[in-house]
């Protein structure tokens, strides 16, 4: 009986052993799997960042496709490394600088331009021709003109903008003033030079639906050339001023001021450190094969003439702040004093360089108590707009051309208050309508004056990236 009793206690401690030692064992299966399970998926995602490597050059950055509309050369297919069809095409000729902005050889851009007999524009930097490239994307190559100072100025601005910009800060401003305003842009430090990773954070970052980003550029043979992307329907100051084409529709012109306060807002808002445009004008505004208006030319600034001579003032005559002109200190407000110089040559179609903001001044006599402005309209409008609209959007470029730049509203404001516009507008005509029913483009435009993506969270350009890829 005794040996009986100690045989069982015998065989129920070697099963509780077993079962302890089998229970050990399951743990130690499943942590380890969970563990592998783990290290595989950190390094899959590693693999997915890594930053882009062209030619074994490192971009610094992962280049955004946010900005990219259907005229873009990057209307990315990732392949499967990750890179873009735009750059596959052209790994034999160009590489990802260290900028983070592919450059292209020579020989290549004489081929996309047959032999640059492409010409669609000429402006201060040089020549504009379109480019058919080898991958079927269409682009624009703005060519430096070898005897441009402008443009070899422009093309230093441009491509190592950060660096210039800087250095004009740095500049004691001439006049007599003091040091920027708390108002100007800023960089937080010397960034160490052209290609250095700080610059390429200020380029490779400027990405906004409302942009007309560089795509790429050329530094071969000589020759300077930046690359754009392709804005099938050319410059606004086109389509207000050339009688052949169609003219805008009132409806077109505030979905444009919208986009163009958008872009600007970004650059003043968004962008880190911001940007001031210092040269906001019609033609510097392009519209893409949906006639959403990008800006184009931010950051740079040309130099005004007189009589042949260098006036030591950047922009353009008929939208220079006249505040920038008596202190040479250009502010964020300078920027919202050119933008509402180009409100007024959306609703009226009147050239600044005639005349345009002394007609803005007479009418502005008669107008008061948000109307009176419906008599400088565009006669090619032939009355076919809301009175009470035009006379909002005027009230609001007259409150943006305010000779004292603290009276100016911020492009935040403009932005809202444009939006605001568009949204009325949309609900009177569509009392009850659900926003999901309206076209596309109203929806998008009322989701953000509603505040769905509060601009006031966007501060990093990351989160204007994200909301690009939205629209
Ligand atoms: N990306 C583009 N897509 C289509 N057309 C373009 C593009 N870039 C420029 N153009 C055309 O070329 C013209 C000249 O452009 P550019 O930016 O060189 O000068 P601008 O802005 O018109 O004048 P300025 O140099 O005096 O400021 C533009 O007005 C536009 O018609």
């Amino acid at each position: 009986m005794k040996a009986e009793s100690s045989g069982l206690i015998l065989g129920i401690s070697i099963g509780v052993v077993i079962g302890v030692f089998l229970a050990i064992l399951a743990l130690y299966c499943i942590r380890y799997q969970r563990k592998r399970a783990q290290i595989n998926s950190s390094s899959s995602r590693r693999a997915a960042t890594l930053p882009i490597r062209t030619n074994g050059v490192d971009t610094c950055t992962v280049l955004s496709d946010s900005t990219m509309g259907a005229d873009s050369p990057r209307h990315y297919e990732k392949s499967v490394n990750g890179m873009s069809l735009w750059f596959d095409g052209f790994k034999k000729s160009s590489v990802v600088s260290a900028s983070g902005i592919p450059e292209y050889c020579y020989r290549d851009l004489q081929k996309a331009t047959q032999n640059f007999t492409t010409l669609i524009g000429q402006g201060a930097f040089g020549p504009v021709y379109k480019a058919q490239m080898s991958t079927g994307e269409t682009v624009a190559v703005k060519v430096l003109a070898s005897d441009s100072k402008q443009g070899e100025k422009e093309f230093q601005t441009e491509f190592v903008f950060e660096r210039v910009t800087y250095a004009n800060l740095s500049a004691p401003p001439p006049c007599g003033s003091n040091s920027p305003s708390d108002d100007l842009i800023g960089f937080g430090s010397p960034p160490s030079g052209p290609g250095s990773c700080s610059q390429v954070k200020l380029l490779g970052r400027l990405h906004h639906r409302n942009l007309l980003n560089l795509v790429g550029y050329c530094a071969d043979k000589g020759k300077n050339m930046l690359i754009y992307a392709y804005m099938s329907n050319g410059n606004l100051a086109s389509h207000l001023y050339n009688e052949k084409m169609e003219p805008l529709s009132w409806d077109r012109r505030v979905h444009t001021a919208l986009d163009v306060a958008r872009g600007v807002e970004y650059l003043h808002d968004g962008a880190v450190p911001p940007v001031i445009h210092r040269d906001i004008k019609s033609s510097n505004i392009l519209l893409d094969q949906s006639m959403r208006a990008r800006v184009s030319d931010f950051g740079l600034s040309r130099e005004e003439m007189v009589d042949g001579h260098a006036s030591n003032l950047r922009g353009t005559f008929g939208y220079l702040d006249p505040e920038y002109i008596c202190t040479r200190t250009f502010t964020k407000k300078s920027d919202v004093y050119s933008y509402g110089v180009l409100l007024f040559e959306l609703i009226a179609a009147r050239n600044p360089l005639q005349g345009l903001m002394e007609y803005v001044e007479l009418a502005a006599m008669n107008a008061g108590g948000g109307t009176g402005w419906e008599e400088i309209a565009d006669p090619r409008l032939e009355g076919n707009f809301d009175i009470q609209e035009l006379n909002e959007v005027a009230a609001l470029a007259y409150k943006c051309v305010n000779r004292v730049p603290k009276k100016r509203p911020s492009m935040r404001s403009t932005v809202q208050v444009l939006t605001r516009i568009l949204k009325s507008r949309h609900s009177k005509k569509h009392t009850g309508t659900p926003l999901s029913a309206m076209p596309e483009e109203v929806a998008i435009d009322i989701d953000q004056a509603e505040g769905q993506t509060p601009v006031r969270q966007l501060k990093r350009e990351e989160s204007f990236d994200s909301m690009d890829t939205d629209l």
